[in-house]
């Protein structure tokens, strides 16, 4: 059905069929297969938003713009096409930001489309309603921004938004539209003309063949090779390429932590158990849509087994990547499908031999050592309940329901959860990402109930749930098949810190015994209390047959967890002793 406004004409005196700037937006996002928008209504988008929700757009709103903005940007994620997210102006464009911001670090693909005040009283500075330059303030959080100050560009200005944001590597788009754009009236014909459907919005970009072969010459010299794949390989959806590339070159692989389940953790070429060992001692590494940022201690030092040196090959689709931290000897630049499809297609040609054995073998043995020490802490089933004793639980859940998705997110409980809960298949886990930022959860919850349909496992340290602990009512209201576990501690990191005054609580713990599954009761969804893995496995289990939005409150012992988690070592210490 056309969004067109039936107008009357008063100065032509004949009815003409007119359109404005409200239904223009929604047929140009229509028309580009935007079938959800995730936001919070207020001024100016509340009429923008309930007349999308009429022409089928669905539409989910929100409780803060922070939470909307995560969801849109982990719908971009799963689904390759831009995930919208719609807020107010100046406070709650704002909000959205951080959210813009994350989606641009990470590489996934959204527009942040707000709502602005007028551009003649902005530009004056005369103190409009919410009055703020949001386009100048989003440019630099972001990879394009756009304003569109006429009704008739707004199908050009969606199309750039779109493209900008899918295309090359992936990232957040601002898109600034000033409240009186959604008034403007236009001919429907004229305006039904200006709207662009994107063709091809994420062209395939074939690598040279001459950065094929210097790669698989670098590859055929090693004696160590390793793949480490990260979120790029994961969002790229070349799926059954790379578990080929993996299994035709037998090269082990690390995953970073989103990429898990790309491959089947219990693949036998994963090194992820062995992971300290393949990175310190691997003498050629191919990075598959994974920079060697923080997470990979920027390629060298320790980590990497300095003064020994290691060879880089990269695959990923912005040149700008290479030689970012380290040298990168044989740069291949594309999209990963086409990278990945070309290097299997050269192995034969490469006369590929395999990866040595003895280096396998090293990997094998180790990684058998961590499993076997894993699963004595898993085994423990303490009382009050650690960390591992927990998970243990949640790890069977998963095994039993590989389709389901986690989310994760926290400081002990998401470097444990990341080892302990095996993945088995793609995009199946969504966490805290390239910044290791707090707050992803309700948001990335949402959206994935949404975008997937699948049934989704949040699982949240207590501080990490504050951060949008509100969306418990959004997930009620929508009725979304979200089972929330709160490993409660009463801390961040413990629950047991002081005020070295006696004055307040430290500054590090909340109110003990907290009870966070009341919160979900409140809104009709179904909340428990647990202290023993067996009962959480069953009430998680529960949630996920039912379907029905759930809380768990996972008591954890409150010195249990210790300090950033296994990043502990990032956090500055003071080293000056006061003189009293
Ligand atoms: C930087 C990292 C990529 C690297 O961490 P590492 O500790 O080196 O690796 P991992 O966590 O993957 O693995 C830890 C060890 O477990 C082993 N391992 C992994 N999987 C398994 C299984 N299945 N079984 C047995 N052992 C396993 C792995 O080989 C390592 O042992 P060895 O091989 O023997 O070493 C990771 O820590 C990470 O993603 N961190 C992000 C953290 C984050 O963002 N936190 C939020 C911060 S906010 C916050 O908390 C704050 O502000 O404070």
């Amino acid at each position: 059905m056309s969004a067109v406004a039936q107008l009357v004409d008063t100065s032509a005196s004949a009815e003409a069929e007119l359109t404005d700037g409200f239904h223009l937006v929604i047929d140009a996002l229509k028309l580009n297969g935007i079938e959800t928008i995730y936001g919070v209504p207020g001024i100016p988008i509340t009429d923008l938003g309930r007349m999308c929700q009429a022409e089928g757009i669905r539409v989910v709103s929100f409780r803060h713009e922070q939470n909307a903005g995560n969801a849109a940007a982990i719908a971009g994620f799963l689904t390759k096409k831009p995930g919208i997210c719609l807020t107010v102006s100046a406070p709650g464009f704002l909000n959205g930001l951080t959210a813009l911001a994350n989606a641009t670090t990470n590489c996934f693909p959204m527009i942040l489309i707000s709502g602005s005040s007028e551009r003649e009283i902005v530009d004056l500075q005369q103190g409009d309603y919410e009055e703020m330059d949001q386009l100048a303030i989003a440019k630099p959080l972001c990879k394009a921004a756009f304003r569109v100050l006429h009704a008739a560009d707004i199908g050009i200005g969606v199309a750039r938004a779109i493209r900008a944001a899918v295309s090359g590597r992936p990232g957040g788009v601002y898109l600034d539209l000033p409240a009186k754009l959604f008034s403007q009236v236009m001919d429907a014909e004229a305006g039904a003309k200006s709207l662009v459907k994107v063709i091809d919005a994420a062209p395939a970009q074939i690598p040279a063949p001459s950065a094929i072969t210097r790669a698989l010459d670098v590859l055929k010299s090693a004696k160590r090779p390793l793949i480490v794949l990260g979120k790029g390989a994961a969002y790229a959806q070349a799926d059954e390429t790379i578990r080929q590339f993996v299994e035709t070159s037998g090269i082990p692989y690390v995953p970073m932590s989103m990429a898990k389940g790309l491959l089947p953790d219990t693949h036998p070429l994963s090194a992820g158990a062995a992971r300290s060992t393949a990175l310190k001692d691997s003498d050629v590494v191919l990075l598959i849509g994974a920079r060697l940022n923080w997470l990979l201690s920027h390629g060298k030092g320790k980590t990497w087994g300095e003064p020994h040196s290691t060879k880089f090959i990269q695959i990923d689709i912005e040149p700008r990547e290479m030689d970012s931290n380290v040298e990168i000897v044989a740069p291949i630049v594309g999209d990963i499908g086409s990278c990945v499809q070309a290097l299997l297609d050269g192995l034969g040609k490469a006369s590929w031999q395999g990866a040595p054995s003895d280096w396998t073998e090293t990997l094998k043995s180790k990684k058998e050592a961590n499993i076997a020490k894993m699963a004595t802490k898993l085994g423990k089933n303490s009382t009050p309940m650690d960390f591992h004793s927990a998970l243990s639980a949640l790890r069977t859940v998963i095994k039993e329901r590989p389709d389901a998705i986690l989310v994760n997110e926290g400081a002990n409980t998401l470097d444990l959860a990341r080892g302990v809960i095996d993945m088995y298949q793609p995009r199946k886990r969504l966490d805290v990402g390239t910044w290791g930022v707090m707050g992803i959860g309700m948001g990335f919850a949402v959206a994935a109930a949404i975008e997937t349909g699948k049934p989704v496992l949040a699982v949240e340290g207590d501080s990490a749930f504050g951060f949008s602990g509100m969306e418990v009512e959004t997930i009620c209201r929508y009725n979304l098949p979200v089972c929330i576990v709160i490993f409660n501690n009463n801390g961040i990191y413990r629950g047991t810190d002081t005020d070295p005054t006696g004055r307040d609580p430290g500054t590090t713990v909340f109110v003990p015994g907290s009870r966070y599954d009341k919160m979900m009761e409140a809104f009709g969804g179904v909340g428990v209390n647990v202290t023993t893995p067996d009962e959480l496995k069953r009430a998680v289990d529960a949630a996920m047959d039912s379907g029905k939005p759930t809380l768990i409150n996972a008591e954890i012992d409150p010195a249990a967890g210790s300090e950033s988690g296994n990043i502990g070592s990032l956090n500055p210490q003071s080293v000056v002793k006061k003189k009293n």
